[in-house]
This record gives structure tokens, C-alpha cells and sequence, in this order.
């Protein structure tokens, strides 16, 4: 399955884009209330904004050319009336709208961190995170700006249009076909250029994220760059990200200024159509002064807002653009799902039934089949690259055979919910992470039986497995502190911490790759007694290139170019790396 979403095809991106919208509707829908309210409220104030000029050229030819100056304090009390309901609701549909708009901003940056947990590890080898915390905080603010800022002024910029057209048309038919001919130009000339404007900020979305994956990996692998001396080079890489940041953003500018000298120039024109055309109807005595400057009022209140639109049409396809990489992720589903229960069938603890991998295209694991049994401790060794860490991967269902069936207690282990899954498998990775915060959150992540222990009664519980030594190697035992993923400590110490996180989960099956590689000898054997004193049923698989730390183990199997093929002794294990040095 295609994970890299910055290599969606077309119709991908089409289908999670509408699909997308409908889970944008629901994450909204529990603001009905305040969306009428603010629906309303914008009515109102375009109603209110609409009469006056109407009005006014009431006011104009009824007591100004007849000179009954005292009707005009009465009509000026009216309009005042009238301002000061549009500021009230003007008020209101901002403190409404702004309300929504961080509401929805909070909802979906849950929604897509939510889904980000649940995507398999396939998902995560395919995209940068720095690319994907753009997604989850810039392009999200997109989408703020437009639900806060933009999307009222959007509907009451289109209802007092269309109110000011009715009027312009109502007033004066030929008038105001000859007022409103620019603004079908301007129609034209906005569904022309749309597509253009959305994907220039498309481009400039995305070159942000590649911005943004830069600098996260640059600061993350800081202590490579300073010791190789490649600062340069990670300067110039961000140079060049930058200067395409630099571009994409002046060209997505450039797009996104477009309409607004354009409605403009149009709406300029069309005041100039009006006067002309007007003040010849007047002295043809076919219309009068009061009604000229409502009709002008009218053509502004008409043309004014549609050059608001110009802006808010630029912050609808930015917004759009930001969905569009939002709704990529949201749409995204794992294709690690749960199996309905099968039966179970008696049978070893796991199993490899035929299966088949590979991270994309080129396979590693061809055809596989092998048992391992209860209680039992099993090695696999083989060459760097070999497949021995894919192998350990796929019994912990990091991923799904491209082919074939692996088992689990005699079930398919597809079938198992994550949770049954975790707490029957411990993993010990080759790069051990560790969160900031304490070696207690640290070894309890994940752990329900244990979480509420307090210090003492953990400490217990840590000695009855025999890791006491383990824990007194820290200074301040469970409270020592770990801070920024992990890099207070040393390696070896993470591979102690992860150690004592995988055994306290008392797993079924708990494999151990590299797990001692950054270990003194003294504390490998130390840890060597703790997992010979693991309860019988435990079955262990360790991965090693150190021959002198699978020993111990019941069965090797040896891993190499797609096959997993049983070693028999250690001697033939050694035989076979040896064998497979020379011949590679
Ligand atoms: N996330 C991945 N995406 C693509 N290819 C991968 C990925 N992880 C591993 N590979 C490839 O799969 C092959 C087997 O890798 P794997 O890590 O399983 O080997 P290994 O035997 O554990 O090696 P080592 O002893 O160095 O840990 C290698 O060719 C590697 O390049």
C-alpha cells in the first residue's frame, strides 16, 4: 500500500479530498447553534446595511429637493439606529465565527494526531515528520483562518451582492444590466484562474512541509553533522529547500494578488457606466438625483464586497490547498486491521507459514516457514542486511506478510486486537527510544497492570524478576531522569531501561534484537541470569552478530537472502556467516 502521500496519484487525492469533506462536516456538526447564530446575525447586518441607501435617496428626493429639512433628523435617527445594529451583529458573527474556527482547529489536530497513531510503521518509513508536523500545525491554521476570518465575511459579502443587485436591477432594468455586465467579466475571469491560484499554493503548502522536514532532520541528527563536519552540507540542502520555499511562496503570492487589482479596475468601471449612463437617464427625466445616489451606494455596495471576495477567494484556495494535505492523512487507514477470531488450532506458539516480504517492490523473505515453540530460546543470525530484523518485525505484526500466514498460538495473528498483541509480545529495538520524563514512565509506557504501582511496590516488583541490579545502576533508581528522547543517558543505559520495559510486561514471546550490543560484559551477564530466570513459558528470540551471546540458545536459525533455514549447532551457524562472507 502506498503510504508517501506527497506521492498520491490524482484520483487519490481527488477521492480523500470529498471524502475528507464529510468528516470535516461532522467535526463541525456540533456547532450547529453557533453557525445559525452567526448565520443570522450576518443576515441582519447585510439587511441593515443594504436599506440605508435606499434611504438615503428616499431621504434625498423627498426632503432634500423639496427642502423639508426636518424629515432628514428623523431619517438620520433611523440610520443610526440601523449602524448600530450592523456593528452589533457585525460583533457577534466575528466573536461567533473566531469561536468555531479555534474549536475546529483544536478538533482536527486531534483528529489527525489521532490518526497518525493509528497508521502502520509502513506509513512512517514513507514520510518525513517534519513534513507531517507542517501538516498538523500550519496547514490546520489554514484552514482556522479561513472557518475565523474568512467564512462570514464570505456569506454576507455574497447576501449584500445580492441584495445590491436586486436593488440595482429593481431600480432601474437597463441601469443595472449595464452596472452589473463587469462583474460577469470578473465571474469568468475567477473560475479561469481558480485552479491556477489553488495549486500555486498547493506547491507552496507542500514546499513548507519539505521545509519543515529539513530542519527536523538536520537538528535531529545534529551530532552527526558536527562531528563529520557536514554542516555545509546541510546548509546548502537547506539553502536549496529554502530558496524553493522562497519561489513557491512569491509565485503562490503572485497568484493570490491577482484578483484584487483586477476587481478593482472592474468595479471602477462599472461606477463610471453607472454615472454616465445615470445623469443621462436624468436629463432625459427618465430617473432623479435621490435615486442616482442610491444607485451609485448600490453599485459600491455591490462591487465593494466583491473585492472582499477577491481576498476571501484567495483564502478559500489557500485553505483548500491545506485540506486537501490534511484530508490525505485523515483518509488514510491502516492496513494492519484486526481479522475477525478464528479458531484456534493447537499448534506451536508461532508460526511462519510461507510468507513473503518486502518493504516495497524488492522482496526479503521468500516463501519462510518455520516454528518456534514454547519456552524455547531461539537466535537468528545471519549477515548485515540479511532480514533478521525484518523477520523479528513481522512476528511483532510491525507489518503484514505481502504473502503467506503468520501464527500466533495457533492463530492467525491478524486476528489479534493490537492491544492482546502487545501485551503477548515484547519487542526490544536495535535503537531503543526512550520518551523524556523518568525511568518509571519509561519502563511502565504501555503497561496497565503496573501504572498505578507506587515507587516501592514497583521496586518490588522489579527485584522478584531479578532486575534490582539493573535499576541500582541508575543513581536515582526509578526517578532518574531522562531527559530529551533519551540522550542523558548512554546507549547501553536505553538498552537497560528498554530491557526492564519488555520483561515487566511479562510477554509470551519476547525478542531481544541487538539488545546487549552496547553493554559491558559484566552487565550482558547480568542480564543473561535475569532472562534464563524468566518463567518457563516464555519463549525468547534473540537477535545477535556477537555468537558468545546466543549460547544459550535451544535452536539457531540462520537469515539470509529471503531464507530463514535452521543452523543446527553453533558451530554451523559460525560455519555458514563464515561461508557467506567469502562467497559475498
Ligand atoms: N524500512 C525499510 N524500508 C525499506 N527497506 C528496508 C527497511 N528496513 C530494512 N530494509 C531492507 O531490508 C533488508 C533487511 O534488513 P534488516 O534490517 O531486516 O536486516 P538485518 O539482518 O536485521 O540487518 P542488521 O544485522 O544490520 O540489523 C535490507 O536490505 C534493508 O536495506
Amino acid at each position: 500500500m502506498n503510504y508517501d502521500l506527497n506521492k498520491l496519484s490524482e484520483p487519490e487525492q481527488k477521492t480523500s479530498t470529498y471524502k475528507a469533506l464529510g468528516k470535516l462536516l461532522k467535526l463541525i456538526s456540533h456547532e450547529q447553534k453557533n453557525l445559525s447564530l452567526a448565520f443570522l446575525a450576518i443576515i441582519l447586518n447585510t439587511s441593515v446595511n443594504l436599506f440605508g441607501p435606499f434611504l438615503i435617496g428616499h431621504a434625498i428626493d423627498k426632503y432634500v429637493v423639496t427642502k423639508q429639512f426636518h424629515g432628514l433628523l428623523v431619517f438620520g435617527g433611523i440610520l443610526l439606529g440601523m449602524y448600530l445594529i450592523g456593528l452589533v451583529t457585525s460583533y457577534q458573527q466575528t466573536i461567533l465565527m473566531g469561536g468555531v474556527g479555534q474549536r475546529l482547529l483544536f478538533t482536527l489536530r486531534n483528529a489527525i494526531f489521532n490518526k497518525l497513531q493509528q497508521l502502520p510503521v509502513a506509513f512512517f518509513n514513507q514520510n518525513k515528520a517534519g513534513d507531517l508536523i507542517s501538516r498538523v500545525n500550519n496547514d490546520t491554521d489554514k484552514l482556522n483562518q479561513f472557518f475565523s476570518q474568512s467564512l462570514m465575511q464570505f456569506v454576507g459579502s455574497i447576501f449584500t451582492m445580492l441584495g445590491a443587485g436586486i436593488f440595482l436591477l429593481a431600480i432601474n432594468v437597463r441601469l443595472g444590466a449595464a452596472a452589473l455586465l463587469p462583474a460577469v467579466l470578473i465571474l469568468v475571469f475567477t473560475m479561469v484562474l481558480s485552479p491556477w491560484v489553488k495549486s500555486s499554493n498547493a506547491k507552496n503548502l507542500k514546499s513548507t512541509g519539505g521545509l519543515s522536514a529539513e530542519i527536523q532532520e538536520s537538528l535531529s541528527n545534529f551530532k552527526v553533522v558536527i562531528a563529520f563536519n557536514r554542516r555545509d552540507y546541510f546548509r546548502k540542502r537547506f539553502q536549496l529547500a529554502n530558496l524553493d520555499n522562497y519561489q513557491t511562496s512569491i509565485r503562490a503570492g503572485l497568484a493570490n494578488n491577482i484578483f484584487m487589482p483586477v476587481y478593482t479596475l472592474f468595479s471602477n468601471i462599472a461606477q463610471l457606466i453607472v454615472l454616465t449612463y445615470g445623469i443621462y437617464l436624468i436629463s432625459m427625466g427618465e430617473f432623479t438625483i435621490g435615486l442616482l445616489v442610491s444607485y451609485l451606494a448600490y453599485a459600491v455596495h455591490f462591487y465593494n464586497p466583491l473585492r472582499q471576495l477577491a481576498a476571501l477567494w484567495t483564502n478559500f484556495q489557500v485553505a483548500m490547498a491545506g485540506w486537501d494535505r490534511i484530508s490525505h492523512i485523515l483518509t488514510l487507514e491502516t492496513n494492519l486491521t484486526a481479522l475477525p477470531e478464528t479458531e484456534t488450532v493447537a499448534g506451536p506458539l508461532l508460526e511462519f507459514r510461507n510468507v513473503h516480504f518486502g518493504y516495497d517492490t524488492k522482496e526479503i523473505l521468500h516463501h519462510v516457514s518455520f516454528k518456534l515453540e514454547r519456552g524455547k530460546t531461539y537466535a537468528l543470525v545471519g549477515p548485515t542486511g540479511g532480514g533478521k530484523t525484518t523477520t523479528a518485525s513481522l512476528i511483532a505484526r510491525l507489518y503484514d506478510p505481502k504473502e503467506g500466514t503468520v501464527l500466533l498460538d495457533g492463530k492467525d495473528i491478524r486476528s489479534y486486537s493490537a492491544e492482546e498483541r502487545s501485551q503477548k509480545i515484547g519487542f526490544i529495538l536495535q535503537e531503543p527510544f526512550l520518551f523524556s520524563g523518568t525511568i518509571r514512565e519509561n519502563i511502565l509506557y504501555g503497561n496497565e497492570q503496573l501504572k498505578d504501582h507506587s515507587n516501592e511496590k514497583l521496586e518490588q516488583v522489579i527485584l522478584s524478576a531479578n532486575m534490582g541490579e539493573i535499576l541500582a545502576l541508575f543513581d536515582d533508581g526509578l526517578d532518574t531522569k531522562v531527559t530529551s528522547a533519551g540522550d542523558s543517558i548512554s546507549l547501553g543505559q536505553k538498552q537497560l531501561i528498554a530491557f526492564m520495559r519488555a520483561v515487566l510486561r511479562s510477554p509470551e514471546v519476547l525478542i531481544l534484537d541487538e539488545a546487549t550490543a552496547n553493554i559491558d560484559t559484566v552487565t550482558e551477564k547480568l542480564l543473561g541470569n535475569i532472562l534464563k530466570q524468566l518463567p518457563d513459558s516464555t519463549t525468547q528470540v534473540i537477535i545477535a552478530h556477537r555468537l558468545n551471546t546466543i549460547e544459550s540458545a535451544d535452536e539457531i536459525f540462520f537469515v539470509n537472502s529471503g531464507e530463514v533455514n535452521r543452523a543446527g549447532s553453533l558451530d554451523d551457524a559460525m560455519h555458514m556467516l563464515l561461508k557467506d562472507n567469502r562467497t559475498s
